[in-house]
């Protein structure tokens, strides 16, 4: 039924006014809600707004009238935020947690939006933070010390369980993609090396005929290290599958990568794939970007454009783009190919595609370490053992 002229008016004034008088927390809840239950949006909203607030809903459900972040509770107003902070911000020792244990514990359960901000601001105001010489009791003492000198074993467990996982999804993936006479993309990383290891395993013990195409310095000395064959990606760009390790993997398939700064051969190899396959530990599976890896995205600049292109990802997308610094040489991270990095540490949500392109179109930048619409499957070893599988065609 169409809407006559006074009924527009009616829900034009009535979505002004939603957005006067809500804050930014409770809109956002408000906006999301009413696309995933009613497909509403403000009448006022452009198409490229509505297309970023329907991939920004997209991350959330809605179970018995209550929107879900992923297994999180999305919180609606500040008032209820403020109690679900106070349940989190001491711990059951009486310890209050300070910025990023409240904040990771809060985010443990529940989700709003600003959630960073508002827990910092919060325990920035508490006393007892604030006075950290209030006499402490002696369970406080002991946590205390042991968050000095953690017991050393379990540093040890937690490395072996992250190892076992990548050497898990690194096999699935190697065992399930590869077969005779294919030519593989080896990415790189820490992951990659068990895919690499595999991969010369089932060479040797199944006489197959496997070329590898490098993403990196270290891919190619990885290939050459387990005696496997190298090739170049000028005579051999038809690439059968790409494997490589991630930084984080959202719901959607959106990766960042780059972390240990091979990102734009990385892309070049996997846009050249028929199949490229993501391995990675259960510690790079979120929800959304940014949940997960806090160092940020990638940017690769040629160095002569790392101030101008840091300003413009600030101005225009907020957070803050950083030049990589190198950690045992002085100055900065210099890429395989001669570049300079940034590590854009973003504040909110985006449409990571449009971000991405936007980003490319700066002059001075070679790519960036979004990977959109590449992947077409993820493996990731879980601590339990098993292998959970995100694949773009059961999205
Ligand atoms: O620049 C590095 C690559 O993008 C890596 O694939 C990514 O950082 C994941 O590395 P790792 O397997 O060591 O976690």
């Amino acid at each position: 039924m169409p809407l006559y002229r006074n009924q527009w008016r009616q829900m034009l004034i009535e979505d002004l006014l939603f957005i006067r008088f809500l804050d930014d927390m409770e809109r956002k809840w408000v906006e999301v809600f009413n696309v995933l239950s009613a497909g509403l949006y403000p009448v006022f909203y452009s198409k490229s707004k509505r297309y970023t607030l329907r991939s920004y809903a997209s991350k959330f459900t809605l179970q018995g009238g209550e929107l879900f972040y992923g297994d999180k509770k999305a919180i609606k107003s500040r008032e209820e935020a403020r109690a679900c902070f106070d349940e989190f911000h001491v711990s059951p020792d009486g310890k209050h947690l300070g910025i990023t244990r409240s904040r990771d514990a809060v985010g443990s359960k529940y989700y709003w939006f600003g959630m960073s901000r508002d827990t910092e601001k919060w325990v920035l105001e508490c006393d007892k933070c604030k006075n950290p010489a209030a006499p402490l009791t002696p369970a406080q003492i002991r946590i205390k010390k042991e968050a000095r000198n953690p017991p050393k074993i379990k540093r040890g467990v937690l490395n072996k369980a992250v190892e076992d996982a990548k050497k898990l999804a690194a096999y699935a993936a190697v065992d399930y993609h590869v077969k005779d006479n294919q030519t593989v993309g080896i990415g790189s990383g820490s992951t990659i090396i068990h895919a690499v290891k595999r991969l010369a395993e089932r060479v040797k013990a199944e006489n197959l005929n496997i070329l590898c195409v490098p993403t990196s310095s270290q891919a190619r000395q990885l290939i050459h290290d387990n005696g496997l064959t190298v090739v170049d990606i000028k005579r051999h760009l038809e690439i059968d599958v790409a494997i490589d390790g991630a930084d984080e993997v959202d719901s959607e398939l959106n990766l960042i990568k780059g972390g240990g700064g091979c990102l734009t051969q990385e892309k070049i190899v996997a846009s050249c794939a028929k199949s490229f396959i993501v391995i990675a530990d259960y510690r790079k599976d979120s929800s959304a970007l940014g949940e997960q890896w806090k160092k940020g995205i990638p940017v690769e600049v040629i160095p002569m454009a790392y101030v101008p292109v840091s300003r413009a990802i600030q101005s225009q997308f907020g957070g803050s783009a950083d030049l990589r610094m190198a950690v045992s040489k002085a100055g900065p991270v210099v890429t395989d190919n001669g570049n300079f990095l940034l590590d854009w540490r973003f504040d909110q949500e985006h449409n990571w595609s449009a971000v991405n392109t936007t980003i490319k179109m700066m002059p001075g930048v070679v790519d960036t370490g979004l990977f959109i619409n590449l992947a077409e499957r993820v493996y990731f070893g879980m601590e339990d053992g098993t292998v959970k599988i995100r694949d773009k065609n059961m999205l």
